[in-house]
């Protein structure tokens, strides 16, 4: 197994030592924290559902790396995966709450099941891990960061208004437990990531995809090694001392504003579109 390469932007050896666990970690964006995690010295448990995704995430980022497969709302899957991650390693420094989604659909459209769907993910398998983490792990040990990735809610998420109210929820959700557990010796941080640069993406609808990165003042998607690179600046000491805070990382797209629906997204009655369903075998 060969070890990673090291990191482009901090010191050998930040997080020598370090056991960080990252759901989701085995695509996108909790890939690409989990390879700057351990490029930076950490230990790597990457969890989600799919063992193929993870095997080759594992595969490329080298022997720093274990799979836990599981579903994070699922009780017993939550907690083997945070039992795993301790049987390893002995310890858990961070854990990355990074699984999470939703779908593309008109406000209007959306069933209370498909309300309930991303509510499960995004609020409730958060705060499962999170709760399992501190319990097992970090009230024991007396340290510990989380880092709840979310999708910035901040101007509102026309398109996804069940993830817009579910991500709040998150924000609010770390600013508390940032609170509650601080003399427990664990900081709880958030990331209110922008539009990135991932295979998620190819899932939304043609013409929102066609115009997402004309909404980054920027213009450009964020690439994923730069959201790498912020977890794992706050999984650095000083990530403990922003514990509580939500760091925005989207290129400037909090500034973007305009009409809804944007005029290059509705079809010739006006209509907006929803993403199509994945195939039942991959629910
Ligand atoms: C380009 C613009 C965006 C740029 C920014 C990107 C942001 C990102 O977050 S990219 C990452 C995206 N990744 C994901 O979303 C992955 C995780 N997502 C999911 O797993 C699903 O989207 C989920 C959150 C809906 C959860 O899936 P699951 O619990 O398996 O739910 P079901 O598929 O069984 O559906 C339950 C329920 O939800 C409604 N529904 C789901 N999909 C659709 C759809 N495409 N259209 C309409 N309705 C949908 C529906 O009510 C389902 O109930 P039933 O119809 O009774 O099955
Ligand atoms: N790409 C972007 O522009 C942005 C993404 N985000 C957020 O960042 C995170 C990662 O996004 P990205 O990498 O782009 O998208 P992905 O869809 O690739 O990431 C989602 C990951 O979570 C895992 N996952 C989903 N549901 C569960 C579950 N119930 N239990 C365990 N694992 C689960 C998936 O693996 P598996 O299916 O195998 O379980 C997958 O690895 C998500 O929360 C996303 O919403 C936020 C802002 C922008």
């Amino acid at each position: 197994m060969s070890t990673p390469a090291p990191s482009r932007i901090f010191a050998p050896g930040l997080l020598d030592g370090q056991v960080a666990l990252v759901t989701g970690g085995g695509t996108g964006l909790g890939r690409a924290a989990a390879t700057e995690l351990a490029a930076c010295g950490a230990q790597v448990v990457i969890a989600g559902r799919r063992a193929e995704v993870l095997e080759a995430t594992a595969a490329r980022i080298g022997a720093a790396a274990s799979v836990v497969c599981g579903d994070i709302r699922d009780e017993d899957d939550a907690r083997r995966i945070v039992d795993t991650a301790l049987e390893h390693h002995g310890r858990l420094d961070l854990l990355v709450n990074n699984a999470g989604g939703q779908y593309f659909v008109p406000a209007e459209a959306i069933a209370t099941r498909g309300w309930q769907a991303v509510f499960r993910l995004n609020v409730d398998g958060t705060t499962r891990m999170a709760e399992l983490a501190v319990e097992r792990a970090m009230r024991p040990a007396g340290r510990g960061t989380i880092v709840n990735v979310t999708l910035s809610p901040h101007h509102g998420l026309a398109g996804m208004t069940h993830s817009s109210a579910a991500r709040a929820a998150v924000e609010s959700l770390t600013a508390a437990w940032a609170r509650q557990w601080a003399a427990d010796g664990i900081a709880v941080v958030a990331i209110a990531a922008g539009h990135f640069q991932t295979d998620a993406l190819d899932k939304y609808p043609e013409p929102v995809r066609a115009g997402v990165a004309r909404t980054v003042p920027l213009q450009r998607l964020g690439q994923p090694h730069e959201h790498g690179w912020l977890v794992a600046l706050l999984a650095s000491p000083l990530g403990r001392a922003m514990s509580g805070t939500v760091v925005t990382l989207d290129g400037a797209r909090d500034n973007w504003f305009g009409p809804w629906p944007p005029p290059t997204l509705t079809d010739g009655d006006g209509d907006v579109p929803t993403e199509e369903r994945r195939p039942a075998a991959t629910r």
